[in-house]
């Protein structure tokens, strides 16, 4: 099924998009400059992977594509969207009705069960009970976890807590997925089915997926590796074809 909000950003566009980006922390004396003039493009519907040693800033860039941290200077358009002119209502609700997160650490609720893990962001964004539950239904059975939909996350194994998570962003149908190590605290077989998933949710939903992560096993899955060093890009390698020409025609 094609995610019909996809639909709405023409493929030729970039779904996310950074230019001149610059951003710095400062705690006491010192001052980190972590991105220093960064300019990007991510299209829609591919899985990106960005990937780099530890420190290079590759969580940074990723909070402050998907709205959840301000640049210093620099312009960052997310689905025609200038995230620097939203204020921080509008950010919200577009993180809301655009985005979903997938972490490292899984970020459930210990007391809900799978199903209502997935079932919660959909009441907040408004949507009639029937439809919540009928949406965090199909997202569990696309993970693989119908089975598993009364569980909770202390009964389930790290890969399944994962899936939960990834079927909790799914059920929002966004066209925006960011996932920020998701492998990392994952053996090698379920690092495998994570990437696996999050690759054919890019593909079967039309949905860009951003990931980060320095797990070399990511690598070959992707669409397109941006390799990042030092808050900056050393390469951009494409491991298959875009989706779309986007070369101009030429006259
Ligand atoms: N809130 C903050 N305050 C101060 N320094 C920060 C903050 N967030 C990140 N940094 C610094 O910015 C740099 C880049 O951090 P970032 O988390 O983006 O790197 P990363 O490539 O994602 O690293 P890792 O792979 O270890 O997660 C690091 O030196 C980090 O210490």
């Amino acid at each position: 099924m094609t995610h019909p909000a996809a639909a709405t950003v023409p493929l030729h566009t970039p779904a996310l998009r950074a230019e001149n980006i610059r951003k710095a922390f400062v705690s006491g004396q010192q001052h980190t400059q972590v991105l220093d003039g960064l300019t990007l493009d991510i299209d829609a519907g591919e899985l990106t992977l960005i990937s780099g040693p530890s420190g290079c800033g590759k969580s940074t860039l990723l909070a402050i594509l998907s709205g959840l941290q301000k640049v210093d200077s620099g312009r960052v358009q997310a689905l025609g969207s200038e995230l620097g002119q939203l204020d921080l209502r509008a950010l919200e609700r577009f993180r809301l009705q655009h985005t979903g997160f997938v972490f490292q650490g899984f970020n459930l609720f210990p007391a809900l069960s799978a199903f209502e893990q997935v079932e919660l962001p959909l009441n907040h964004m408004g949507l009639s009970r029937e439809e919540a539950r009928r949406r965090a239904q199909q997202s569990l059975e696309e993970v693989g976890l119908a089975h598993r939909t009364r569980l909770r996350p202390s009964e389930l194994s790290g890969g399944e807590k994962q899936r939960v998570a990834i079927a909790r962003a799914l059920a929002k149908e966004p066209e925006l997925l960011f996932a920020d190590e998701p492998t990392s605290a994952l053996d090698a077989a379920n690092g495998q089915m994570i990437i696996d998933i999050l690759h054919r949710i890019a593909h079967t939903h039309g949905t860009t997926v951003l990931c980060v992560s320095h797990d070399p096993r990511l690598v070959v899955h992707a669409d397109r590796v941006l390799a990042m060093e030092d808050g900056r890009i050393l390469s951009d390698r494409r491991t298959r074809a875009p989706l779309v020409d986007n070369k101009e025609t030429p006259s």
